[in-house]
């Protein structure tokens, strides 16, 4: 048996949705750069889902259908105000929540295709809902209902913040959904795969990935990039502090790829949203700090900004707390998750790899009193 630790360069299933050659980042073969300069979440929603764009009625039409399915159940909300608010991590609660979500579908357990379809966009409608619910609870406020005129990026900033965007804001955020959406078959997409191959249900395979994008190695990281800039807090102690954390042969976060050798495609977009937006909000610190730990690492290691990196930098000038950058990566990648758990039911095979066992020789059974 030959093993590849973690499952590098394997080659797991095939797939129509998103792809990753040459380090050039495709959805449904757009490049990921016409897409974040042109196109609205709810068209990659429906891109990811159809294998096609939508045309003006068809993208209406889904607006439509998305923005009448963000509303909570009640007890969801009831949910979520049952926590002990000063611990929970709001990923946390999101992966409970969307669990929890299942319990009030009456189509859960549904197998046919149609029906997969709708809870798809249950899910995908409600998740905006659940974070900015949670966001606002844990701050004493009551949740804002989503409105059905508003866009996906706008409603959530307006639950978030109970009033409506500026159009920079609402652009940024919108942008970094596109960019976040799809990922071919990253961690959390190969856990939601692997999850809903048993015949699992959609609510299942997205509480798995939920839970395996919370890793600070996977999406947890863009939290932990914020945590790092804010414990270096100044441009002159940048290259010290890395230095120390090389040193200690610590990980520095938002930074090397499994995939992407040369640079992450999504990252130049991210970085000049960063240098725009710090500079509006009188924050560019942040900014040029990251530029001086990119370029040191670059150098240092050869290794490149990933996707987490400048989206910190982005998120922290829209004022949105540390904690919930990776939600708001989950909320862009649940669209991802749900057009691959699609696909699989669409081909599906049990995915079951081997291990190469390294563990003792077969043993003889000791009984209890006997063992020392
Ligand atoms: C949306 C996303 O999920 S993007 C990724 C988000 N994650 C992060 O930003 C966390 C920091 N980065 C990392 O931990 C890694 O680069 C990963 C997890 C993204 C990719 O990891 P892998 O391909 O498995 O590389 P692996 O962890 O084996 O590292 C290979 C070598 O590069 C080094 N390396 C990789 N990333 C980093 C980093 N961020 N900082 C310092 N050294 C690093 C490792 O220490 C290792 O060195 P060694 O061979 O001397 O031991
Ligand atoms: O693909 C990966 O390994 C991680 C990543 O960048 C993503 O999920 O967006």
């Amino acid at each position: 048996m030959t093993t590849a630790k973690g499952l590098e360069g394997v080659v797991a299933t095939q797939s129509s949705i998103s792809s990753i050659i040459n380090d050039q980042l495709t959805y449904v073969g757009y490049t990921i750069d016409d897409l974040a300069e042109n196109s609205s979440f709810e068209e990659v929603i429906y891109l990811l889902w159809n294998l096609k764009l939508p045309t003006k009625s068809e993208l209406d039409a889904f607006k439509a259908e998305l923005a009448d399915n963000m509303k909570l159940p009640e007890p969801v909300i009831d949910h979520l105000r049952s926590y002990d608010l000063s611990t929970v991590h709001p990923m946390a609660a999101l992966r409970t929540a969307v669990s929890l979500l299942g319990l009030y579908d009456d189509e859960a357990d549904v197998m046919e295709e149609a029906a997969n379809k709708q809870k798809a966009l249950r899910i995908q409608a409600k998740i905006a809902t659940i974070v900015t619910a949670f966001a606002r609870i844990r701050k004493g406020l009551d949740p804002v209902e989503p409105k059905k005129d508003l866009s996906f990026a706008e409603n959530f900033l307006y639950m978030l913040n109970g009033k409506e965007a500026k159009d920079i804001e609402v652009e940024a955020i919108n942008k970094a959904l596109v960019l976040h959406a799809d990922h071919e078959l990253n961690a959390s997409t190969f856990t939601a795969r692997v999850c809903v191959a048993t015949l699992s249900d959609i609510y299942s395979g997205i509480t798995a990935a939920i839970g395996a994008l919370k890793g600070p190695l996977h999406g947890g990281a863009n939290e932990q990039v914020m945590k790092m800039l804010t414990e270096i807090d100044s441009v002159e102690n940048a290259i010290p502090y890395i230095e120390e954390k090389l040193k200690n042969k610590e990980k520095i976060m938002g930074m090397g790829h499994r995939v992407y050798k040369s640079g992450d495609p999504r990252a130049k977009h991210l970085k000049r949203m960063s240098k725009e937006l710090t500079k509006i909000t009188g924050q560019d610190k942040w900014y040029t700090m990251s530029v001086k730990i990119e370029d040191y690492i670059k150098g240092e290691k050869g290794l490149p900004a990933n996707v987490d990196f400048y989206s910190a930098s982005v998120y922290h000038s829209l004022g949105i707390d540390h904690d919930l950058f990776t939600p708001l990566f989950a909320m862009s990648r649940a669209s991802g998750w749900l057009a691959h758990i699609l696909e699989q039911y669409d081909n599906n095979r049990l995915i079951r790899p081997r291990a190469d066992y390294i563990g003792p020789e077969t043993q003889k059974y000791v009984a209890i009193e006997d063992r020392n």
